[in-house]
């Protein structure tokens, strides 16, 4: 079903440089959610911290009712089957076909038998697409299939929760699209929380349930995918754009007269908001044959609701 995390008031430094302080946010239960930000703003640091690969000085995270923060080496290695990670370049071993990089998370952390293993590793490569690819070494496959196979090993231990880091990195615009889709898919038959970190804004304003930006050490938003869509915030209107007028600069930081001035120039007239703007995008569905999980029923009622309003508004 998912576990709900629960973050309050982490804040991690290297020595004396903060990464980001102050975080709090709940990743819902089954949902999924986008981290953005500019490059260096410490979205990998963050999910690190959420596995208890990283310490943070300050705050918690909250999983089934256990701060890990606090937790013992031996614990967290118990909290840790919770999660799968797809890491960037999906992390796989080169010298290892697919079917055993994918098996190896169940040869190291259960007891199943080698047919108990087949009948898993099968099923979760049949879920990523990847049936009939199981003699392949790594190096001998595409970049799009590298990140389905870190995906299915991310799977085999049916984590509650999945970390997606830079999915879509290094990815063509349409294996981007096929790894969206199977991203809802997934999510939608297996049901666990998702967190993915990316820089693709078309994938965070189709795919996510919650959207979070991080910019300056902070979390300055995290909320509904619609919410963060129709922001005003600067920051945030200017990341979805990506455009190069606003708070953010080339070294991430600009000052706040030289930001006045392109925002007002800006409001003056030129035009550069991507297409679709200020709307709220269209979700992207599970593919046909995928029963929805009860809570794409309140999600369609939720996203319904400024459409109506913007209706009742223009009559
Ligand atoms: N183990 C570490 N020790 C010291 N500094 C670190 C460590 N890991 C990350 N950092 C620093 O933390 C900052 C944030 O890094 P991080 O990789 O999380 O950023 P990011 O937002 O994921 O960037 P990108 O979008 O470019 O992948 C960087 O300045 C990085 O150098």
């Amino acid at each position: 079903m998912g576990v709900e995390i629960c973050v309050e008031g982490l804040t991690k430094s290297f020595g004396h440089q903060v990464i980001w302080q102050d975080v709090s946010l709940t990743l819902p239960a089954g949902e999924v959610s986008v981290m953005l930000g500019p490059s260096g703003t410490g979205k990998s640091v963050f999910l690190k911290t959420l596995v208890g690969l990283l310490k943070p000085e300050r705050g918690s995270i909250t999983i089934q009712g256990r701060d890990i923060t606090k937790l013992r080496e031996h614990e967290l290695y118990e909290v840790r089957k919770l999660f799968g990670v797809l890491f960037q370049d999906g992390a796989l071993f080169g010298s290892m076909n697919l079917y055993d990089n994918i098996a190896f998370p169940l040869r190291e952390h259960t007891r199943k038998s080698e047919s108990e293993i087949r009948r898993i590793v099968l099923e979760k490569m049949d879920m990523v697409g990847l049936i009939g690819a199981e003699e392949k070494l790594p190096g001998e496959i595409s970049g799009g299939m590298r990140k389905r196979a870190g995906l299915a090993r991310a799977l085999v231990l049916d984590p509650e929760v999945i970390l997606f880091d830079e999915p879509d990195s290094g990815l063509d615009p349409v294996r981007v699209a096929y790894l969206n889709q199977l991203i809802v898919d997934l999510n939608a038959q297996i049901d666990a929380t998702f967190l993915i970190v990316t820089h693709d804004i078309a994938s965070a304003r189709q795919v996510p349930d919650n959207i979070g930006l991080l910019f300056r050490r902070e979390l300055v938003m995290f909320g509904p995918r619609e919410k963060l869509l129709t922001s005003d915030e600067p920051v945030v209107r200017q990341f979805l754009n990506g455009r190069m007028q606003g708070p953010i600069g080339m070294a991430e930081e600009k000052d706040a007269a030289q930001v006045e001035q392109e925002l007002a120039q800006l409001g003056a007239g030129a035009r550069t908001e991507t297409p679709g703007g200020r709307d709220l995008t269209p979700r992207l569905l599970p593919g046909p044959g995928i029963t929805r999980p009860p809570r794409w029923e309140a999600i369609a009622a939720r996203e319904a609701e400024p459409h109506r309003r913007k209706e009742v508004a223009d009559a």
